[in-house]
């Protein structure tokens, strides 16, 4: 049963507001994506890095890819990331691979995600019977805004973790679960399982697992990626 990493990479990056998708922004040296592909690569388990990309992507060939041996682009990028990851999921199984194989979605906008980081989650999660995601615990206090940005209620923070990615999920039982549960309320994989009643693992993530949204994440992911650089040295 093979292990394969799902990136979708085929969003506008509206909120980032650049003149080009977020994903093909320069970030240390290269662009985003291909931080998260060598990544994703990185990690010994996995068999195939599979990227999700939109059919009229123009950026993805200028860059080099030699070496990555385990990478294969997927043009059927969707309206909706929900919609991306559906479309790639349906090509992983047109291509013959297994209906059980795990599949680690991973947003390409996630480019400081930790090798060792996704080779645990593999390993805590391997015979698990639903799957699990990558998820931090909220640290901070929880505000409620009202019309004029003003508190209209502090919200109880107990029990409650943000969601990262990968999300990793058994192929056809995600696709699946995408197909019948798709909505504006599916903005992760986690939440189209848990309409069928299940309930996916919580794994411990990191801070530095941060998804480039806002300008300042790119800022702040140069400095972890950095940082990870110094660590190495
Ligand atoms: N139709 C879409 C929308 C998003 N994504 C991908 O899903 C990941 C997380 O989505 P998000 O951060 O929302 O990216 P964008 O949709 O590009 O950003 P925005 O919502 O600001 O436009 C990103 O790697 C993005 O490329 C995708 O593959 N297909
Ligand atoms: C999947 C995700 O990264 C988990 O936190 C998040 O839901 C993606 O949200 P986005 O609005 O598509 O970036």
């Amino acid at each position: 049963m093979s292990i394969i990493a799902l990136l979708p990479a085929a969003g506008n990056g509206s909120r980032m507001g650049a003149a080009i998708p977020k994903q093909y922004l320069p970030l240390c040296g290269k662009t985003v994506v291909e931080h998260t592909v060598a990544a994703l690569h990185a990690v010994p388990e996995i068999d195939l890095v599979a990227v999700v990309i939109s059919a009229d992507d123009t950026r993805w060939d200028e860059l080099a890819w030699h070496g990555f041996e385990r990478l294969l682009v997927l043009r059927c990028g969707g309206d909706t990331r929900a919609a991306s990851v559906c479309n790639g999921l349906d090509a992983l199984r047109a291509a013959g691979h297994d209906a059980q194989s795990w599949v680690l979605v991973h947003d390409a906008a996630r480019p400081c995600i930790a090798p060792e980081l996704v080779s645990g989650m593999i390993s805590e999660l391997a015979d698990d019977p639903v799957g699990g995601i990558l998820a931090v615990p909220v640290a901070d206090t929880l505000k409620a805004a009202d019309a004029d940005r003003r508190i209209a209620a502090t919200r109880p923070r107990d029990g409650l973790w943000q969601a990262q990615t990968p999300q990793m999920f058994r192929l056809q039982p995600l696709h699946d679960a995408l197909v019948d549960g798709m909505g504006p309320d599916i903005t992760d994989e986690a939440s189209a399982i848990e309409k069928t009643g299940q309930s996916p693992k919580l794994i411990h993530g990191s801070p530095w697992n941060l998804k480039v949204t806002y300008p300042q994440d790119l800022h702040l992911a140069s400095l972890i990626l950095a940082s990870a650089t110094i660590d190495k040295d």
